[in-house]
C-alpha cells in the first residue's frame, strides 16, 4: 500500500543494460517489434550480455524528507534518477510521483550551447512544464543565485563546468519543485557554490520540499539527508539512518578498499643501517565503533625500530580529498629517543574537530636537530585512511561543516 504523504513511491524498480552495442541495438528491434505485437510479452529476464543495473527496488520518500542515494561506481545511482525523472523506461516495477520534478542530472543536457546563460533559464523552465510569464518574476532572483554576474548573458558553450552547475541548479531550485532529484552536482561548483546550494536544499526541505541526492561527499549527505539508501550492483543493500547507511557502506568497502579507491597498498620497508626505524601504523580511536566530530581520540603510531634512535620528534596529517590540510599535528616539544623493538607511541586530542566524512592520513617520525624525516608512514603514494561519522550536534551547523581548516588542541603522552 502506498502511504498518503510519501511523495515518491518505487515499487519493484528494475532496468537492464546490455554490455555489448551490436546486441543491445538487436534487442531494441525486437523489443519494438514484440511491442507492436498485440499480446507479446516483453523479455522480463536477463538475455545473453544483459545486466541488472537496477534490480527490484522499493522505497519511499515523504514530504520534507531529503534521501541519500549512497553506493559505488556503477552501482545503479544515476540509472535510479534518469528512471525518476523519466529520462529512461523501466523494464519492470513502477513509479508513483506526485507534484513536479526538478533534477540535476547530466548537467549540460537540456542546455543550448550557443544560447545565452539567460535564455537558457527560459528554455530550461520551459522543459521543466513553466512558461515565460512565471520565469519572468523569477528571473532576478536566478540570476543572483548563480552568482555569475556578467556571464549569464554569454553562450553557454563558454561556461566552465562550474558555471553549467550554477545556472542548472539556480533554475530548478527556483521553480518549486515538489521533488528535487541532485545527482553530484555539487562535485563541479566550488567551495562557495556548495555552501550556497546545501543552505538552499535545507530552506526548501524545511518549505516542505523533497530530495534525493546522489553524491560521493559524505558531509553533504549528512548535511542534508534524514535517511540513506546503499545500492549494491543494482540491489537495495541497506536502508537506514544516513549515518547508519554511511557505516555500512564504509564498513562493507573495506575489503576491497585499497583497489575501490585507488589507494595503493602500503610496502613495509626492511630495517637495515640505512633504515633504522619505520612507522607500522597510525592509529585513531574514539569511544565508540566508529569516530565521531567532537570525540576524544586516542593517536596510536606503532614502529619497529633496529637500535635506538635518540633525538626524534613524530607528529600526524589529516588531509581531505581535495588535498587541503585538516589537521596538523604539531610535533611534540621535546625530542624522544625510539626504543629498539616494536613500540608505541600515543597522543591525546582532547575534541576531534573534524567535520563528518572521509580523509586521508599521514605520520612522520624526524631527527629533532635537522627535521629530516627518520620514518614516513602513509606518505603520498599511499596514504591511510580515516573515517569520520557524523555527531548529531554537528549536522545542522553548515558552516562548521564545510569548515576547512582547523587548529587541534593536542595533550603528547
Ligand atoms: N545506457 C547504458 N547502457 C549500458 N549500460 C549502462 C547505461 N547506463 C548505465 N549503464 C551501466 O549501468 C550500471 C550503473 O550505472 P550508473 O550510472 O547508474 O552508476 P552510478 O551508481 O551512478 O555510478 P557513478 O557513481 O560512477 O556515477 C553501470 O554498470 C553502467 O555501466
Amino acid at each position: 500500500m502506498t502511504d498518503a504523504a510519501a511523495v515518491v513511491t518505487v515499487r519493484n524498480l528494475s532496468k537492464k543494460f546490455c554490455s555489448q552495442l551490436r546486441t543491445s541495438l538487436w534487442y531494441g528491434l525486437r523489443d519494438i517489434a514484440a511491442e507492436a505485437w498485440p499480446g507479446a510479452a516483453p523479455t522480463l529476464g536477463l538475455r545473453r550480455a544483459e545486466f541488472w543495473s537496477l534490480h527490484e527496488l522499493s522505497f519511499e520518500l515523504r514530504r520534507g524528507e531529503a534521501l541519500a542515494i549512497i553506493g559505488a561506481n556503477g552501482a545503479g545511482k544515476s540509472t535510479l534518477l534518469k528512471l525518476l525523472n523519466g529520462l529512461i523506461k523501466p523494464d519492470a516495477g513502477s513509479i508513483h510521483l506526485r507534484g513536479r520534478v526538478g533534477a540535476l542530472i547530466e548537467l549540460g543536457a537540456g542546455l543550448d550551447p550557443v544560447l545565452t546563460g539567460r535564455e537558457n533559464i527560459f528554455m530550461r523552465a520551459a522543459l521543466l512544464g513553466v512558461g515565460r510569464a512565471q520565469v519572468l518574476p523569477l528571473l532576478p532572483a536566478i540570476i543572483e543565485f548563480t552568482g555569475l554576474g556578467a556571464a549569464i548573458d554569454m553562450p553557454v558553450q563558454f561556461f566552465s563546468s562550474g558555471m553549467v552547475a550554477r545556472l542548472a541548479y539556480a533554475v530548478a531550485a527556483h521553480l518549486h519543485p515538489d521533488v528535487l532529484l541532485v545527482d553530484e552536482v555539487l562535485a563541479v561548483g566550488d567551495i562557495d557554490f556548495q555552501r550556497k546550494c546545501i543552505h538552499h536544499m535545507m530552506s526548501y526541505l524545511a518549505a516542505g520540499g523533497s530530495l534525493i541526492l546522489v553524491s560521493h561527499q559524505p558531509h553533504h549527505m549528512q548535511a542534508v539527508c534524514q535517511r540513506g539508501l546503499v545500492l549494491e550492483k543494482g540491489r537495495l543493500a541497506f536502508e537506514g539512518t544516513t549515518t547508519e547507511a554511511l557505516d555500512y557502506y564504509f564498513s562493507h568497502q573495506k575489503a576491497g578498499a585499497a583497489s575501490a579507491t585507488g589507494l595503493p597498498e602500503r610496502m613495509t620497508p626492511t630495517l637495515s643501517e640505512a633504515c633504522p626505524a619505520f612507522i607500522e601504523d597510525l592509529e585513531l580511536t574514539g569511544p565508540g565503533p566508529v569516530i565521531q566530530s567532537g570525540d576524544e581520540v586516542l593517536v596510536t603510531l606503532t614502529y619497529q625500530a633496529l637500535r635506538p634512535v635518540p633525538g626524534v620528534i613524530w607528529g600526524f596529517f589529516v588531509y581531505s580529498g581535495d588535498g587541503s590540510t585538516c589537521i596538523t599535528a604539531a610535533y611534540p616539544p621535546a625530542p624522544l629517543a625510539l626504543a629498539p623493538g616494536r613500540h608505541r607511541l600515543t597522543c591525546r586530542l582532547r575534541s576531534l574537530p573534524l567535520t563528518a566524512g572521509d580523509y586521508l592520513l599521514k605520520a612522520a617520525i624526524s631527527d629533532f636537530e635537522n627535521r629530516q624525516s627518520v620514518a614516513l608512514w602513509g606518505w603520498e603514494d599511499a596514504p591511510g585512511r580515516l573515517h569520520v561519522g557524523d555527531a548529531p550536534s554537528m549536522t545542522k551547523n553548515t558552516q562548521k561543516m564545510l569548515q576547512q581548516l582547523v587548529t587541534v588542541e593536542v595533550e603528547w603522552n
